[in-house]
């Protein structure tokens, strides 16, 4: 059995075909790369293998556990997908504070470390509205591995970094991986899925086809 399985797959939104038969297994351990043109369908996958949004047709498990039967979302997932949900006037450590209240696993140290790996301050006073484009997205980083997940889905997150930071989230998604962490990235930084990923799959047109060797 793989860790992630994607059964016939489709979600169709107004009439359009937005994911089309997708079929995928995944295994734990790994990092797997998504590719693919704007719009082609990547976001909504990942959506999908978070249990953010139903298929319309088909069934997604996550390590043998059905999304919407047996399970609402992965357990233990870390999720960067387009904007978080953060509030804007808190700081980092309150907004990382608040959303490890839902689940309750870890405490002050862990935030503070999550954000000291990424490049942030703890004790930084400013408010998140404040943040640059850069520090945002360390900050969505710092909040998706700051539970120690086992799944890694990273929509895009090395998008607004800079060279430093871009290498650093690189390196944190090697050490997650290491740690046990199954990653699933898009970006559209080639060098990023190149680096990082073992696998790579392409998205077109909702499809996913024929699978890109690493060179
Ligand atoms: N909420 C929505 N309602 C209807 N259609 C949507 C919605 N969100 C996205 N779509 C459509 O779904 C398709 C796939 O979008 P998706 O965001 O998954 O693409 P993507 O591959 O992640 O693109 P990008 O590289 O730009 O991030 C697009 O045609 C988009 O217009």
């Amino acid at each position: 059995m793989s860790y992630i399985e994607v059964k016939q797959c489709s979600k169709i939104i107004k009439g359009k075909i937005i994911l089309d038969n997708i079929n995928l297994q995944l295994e734990k351990g790994k990092i797997y790369g998504f590719v693919g043109k704007n719009g082609s369908g990547k976001t909504m996958l990942f959506r999908a293998i978070c249990g953010l949004i139903k298929p319309s047709q088909g069934l997604i498990s996550i390590n043998g556990e059905v999304l919407h039967k047996d399970i609402s979302f992965p357990r233990n997932v870390g999720v960067i997908i387009e904007s978080p949900g953060f509030w804007d006037e808190l700081t980092g450590y309150e907004n990382l504070e608040l959303l490890s209240k839902i689940k309750g696993l870890i405490g002050e140290k862990e935030i503070r470390h999550a954000i000291e790996r990424v490049g942030l301050k703890h004790d930084d006073s400013r408010i998140y509205k404040k943040y640059s484009l850069g520090m945002k997205q360390r900050l969505a980083i710092a909040q998706a591995i700051m539970e120690s997940p086992d799944l890694l889905i990273l929509d895009e997150p090395t998008n607004g970094l800079d060279e430093e930071g871009v290498d650093l989230i690189r390196k944190i998604i090697l050490e997650e991986n290491q740690r046990g962490s199954t990653v699933l990235i898009t970006s559209h930084n080639k060098e990023d899925i190149s680096i990082l990923a073992e696998k790579i799959y392409r998205v077109i047109d909702g499809k996913l086809t024929d699978e890109v060797k690493k060179p």
